[in-house]
């Protein structure tokens, strides 16, 4: 049972009026693992996660959801998995901590309300009305709100959008300790450096479908190469490093001593190139492997348009 995925979408449409939001999307989140769905705007990630909440019917295609229909087995469903969403579902005069004890009296073995208050640094806001905290604040009483029944998956739409420094950090060691204590969670964020520090899987959606998945590490290996920069004196004979390198290798010297080589940076490729500085009386004295991050694939792989 535990081998079945925590999450399994199939063919999953969503339509508002002629407009498909999610048009055939696929996805399968493994238990205990933390996802990362990222996609430009409107692509159709929170409608997905709101459709795995069970907020949302399909229109066509099948949700599972800890192998459970998340329309019609809501009530075995909810006190299983924790829910953060973008905004609302708040009463706006309840009081922060107030809404905390009552969420944590919900479910058989919460975490102690206190713990989260203090670990989220709400500890000031606890008596204040849900209207009066600041953007930043509720955002964290949603995540206390979400994670406080020790849910066994847990949903985070943006969780850390509007955060300050010291509150995303907060969330973020939060959100590991949950993966370590086998929390399976699923997270929608615009941040690539979020996914890349946190998610043990990374799924782009694009026009309402998965277009990648992988580990962030895969992500940004695959395609296009890396570069190797290095610093030395100006106008080096560039064709004589070519030489020496392999046949679909590119150089150039971007600013006077400043150097970039393209193509398979792996350790030969590094080798050949500090030896061919050795043989040519250049001390390089910087000298750095480029990868492509997430942010360069994801711009790679959903354009550079903005989206309506
Ligand atoms: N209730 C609704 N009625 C009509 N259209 C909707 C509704 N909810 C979402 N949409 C549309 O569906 C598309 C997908 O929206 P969704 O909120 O799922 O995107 P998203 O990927 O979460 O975007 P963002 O990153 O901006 O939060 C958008 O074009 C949006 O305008």
């Amino acid at each position: 049972m535990q081998s079945t995925p925590a999450v399994e979408v199939v063919g999953l449409v969503k339509r508002y009026g002629a407009k498909a939001a999610v048009d055939g999307l696929e996805l399968s989140v493994a238990r205990g693992s933390l996802t990362a769905v990222l996609g430009p705007n409107g692509a159709g990630k929170t409608t997905t996660i709101e459709t795995c909440e069970g907020y949302r019917r399909p229109d066509a295609g099948t949700v599972r959801v800890l192998g459970l229909d998340p329309v019609t087995q809501s009530a075995q469903l909810r006190p299983r998995i924790g829910v953060m969403l973008q905004s609302g579902g708040v009463y706006p005069g309840a009081r922060a901590e107030e809404m905390l004890r009552h969420t944590a009296k919900l479910h058989a073995d919460p975490i102690y309300p206190a713990l989260l208050i203090e670990r989220l640094g709400l500890g000031s806001c606890g008596r204040t009305p849900y209207r009066r905290l600041s953007g930043g604040q509720q955002q964290r009483l949603a995540l206390a709100m979400a994670v406080v029944g020790r849910p066994e998956l847990v949903f985070l739409d943006e969780p850390t959008a509007g955060l300050d420094p010291q509150a995303r950090r907060a969330t973020w060691d939060l959100v590991r300790e949950l993966r370590a204590d086998g929390v399976t969670t699923v997270l929608t964020t615009h941040f690539m450096d979020e996914a890349e520090q946190l998610a043990d899987d990374v799924v782009i959606v694009d026009g309402g479908k998965v277009i990648a998945q992988g580990t962030p590490e895969e992500l940004c290996r695959g395609g296009a190469e890396d570069t190797l920069r290095f610093s030395g004196r100006p106008g080096l004979d560039l064709l004589s490093l070519l030489k020496a390198l392999p046949s679909d290798s590119a150089a150039a010297e971007l600013t006077p001593g400043n150097y970039r080589v393209a193509g398979k940076v792996d350790p030969q490729m590094l080798a050949t190139v500090t030896s061919w500085c050795a043989q040519h009386g250049v001390l390089p004295d910087r000298i750095a492997v480029e990868r492509r991050t997430l942010e360069d694939v994801f711009l790679e792989l959903t354009g550079k348009e903005l989206r309506s």
